[in-house]
């Protein structure tokens, strides 16, 4: 029997009228911006669809494009000239920049209290030691996305493929703060079809394409496929091979159409609960 697909679009939906609806209720409009550095077309389509979101989702949306040829000190200028904008509630640096910059240093500049993101230091340190804080949009998507399926992760066995600072280590820790078991897996994993069929929860987040194949699932887990994949012109595939796992897997999550709407929709979900506590209001209850 094939599995349930968890609909990411519809979730991603449900989440931006919630953000739309809270945004009205703070005192100013919240402020969002970005800064795409260079002309690479996937991150061109991924800052014109947070642009564009979040201007239906009443939250000031503002790109700063740089040309790809920009030095450090320009982009680190950018940041801070936003980090003292009083407009603006949210900072977001478009991953990944051009290879001559030190993208650890430029999100370092990004103040805590606008790491929409969840990318900074102080960030990362908060969702370590369990304290509130701004978490990384993707990961946090892929949690309501289970959470949808799997409200209570008690005794619940997760793996993790993967360890980018984007993905898979702040979800691992997420689904740890959920009380999962959680295992870490990576390219240096032995076995790592084996590590693979002990998930209740099997996350993948490696950017190969179909790398894991149905013999690698649990039947009846959950599988989240975070993998973005353009492997022609028009075909966007997954980390995990779709047609065949879906067949083993009791809930799977389909790409196009699974976690990546869900990292828009988390970002202006961060966006209005940066606003609201620098405008000293609660964070919308929806959105905690
Ligand atoms: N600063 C950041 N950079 C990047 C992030 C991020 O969270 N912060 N994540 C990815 C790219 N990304 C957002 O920036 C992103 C990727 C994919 C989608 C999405 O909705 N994908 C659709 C398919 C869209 C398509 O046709 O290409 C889907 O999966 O249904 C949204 C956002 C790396 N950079």
């Amino acid at each position: 029997m094939s599995g349930a697909l968890i609909d990411g679009k519809a979730a991603a939906a449900a989440l931006r009228a919630d953000v739309a609806e809270a945004a009205l209720t703070l005192p100013r409009k919240p402020g969002l911006a970005v800064v795409l550095v260079g002309d690479d077309a996937a991150s061109q389509v991924y800052v014109g669809s947070k642009e564009k979101a979040a201007g239906k989702a009443n939250i000031n949306g503002q790109v700063h494009r740089m040309p790809g040829s920009s030095t450090q000190a320009e982009v680190l200028a950018q940041v801070k000239a936003l980090a003292e904008d009083d407009a603006v509630d949210g900072i977001l640096v478009q991953l990944p920049l051009p290879g001559h910059l030190d993208a650890d240093e430029v999100i370092a500049t990004i103040p805590p209290e606008k790491d929409v993101d969840g990318l900074t230091e102080a960030s990362a340190g908060a969702l370590v030691l369990g304290r509130e804080g701004l978490t990384p949009c993707t990961p946090q998507g892929s949690m309501r996305l289970i959470r949808q399926v799997m409200p209570d992760l008690s005794g619940k066995h997760a793996v993790v493929v993967g360890r980018s600072i984007l993905v898979g280590k702040p979800l691992a820790l997420m689904l740890l703060a959920a009380n999962a078991t959680v295992t870490m897996a990576h390219s240096r994993t032995k076995d790592l079809g084996a590590v693979c069929r002990e998930a209740d929860i099997l996350c993948v987040a490696v950017g190969r394409p179909e790398m894991v194949t149905a013999d690698m699932v649990k039947p009846g887990a959950i599988v989240i496929d975070v993998g973005i994949n353009r492997v022609a012109e028009k075909k966007l595939v997954g980390d995990v091979a779709f047609e065949g796992a879906k067949e083993v897997a009791g809930h799977i999550t389909p790409v196009p159409g699974g976690v990546g709407p869900m990292t828009i929709a988390c970002l202006l979900a961060n966006t209005v609960a940066a606003s609201a506590r620098r405008q000293g209001v609660p964070v919308p209850e929806k959105l905690r």
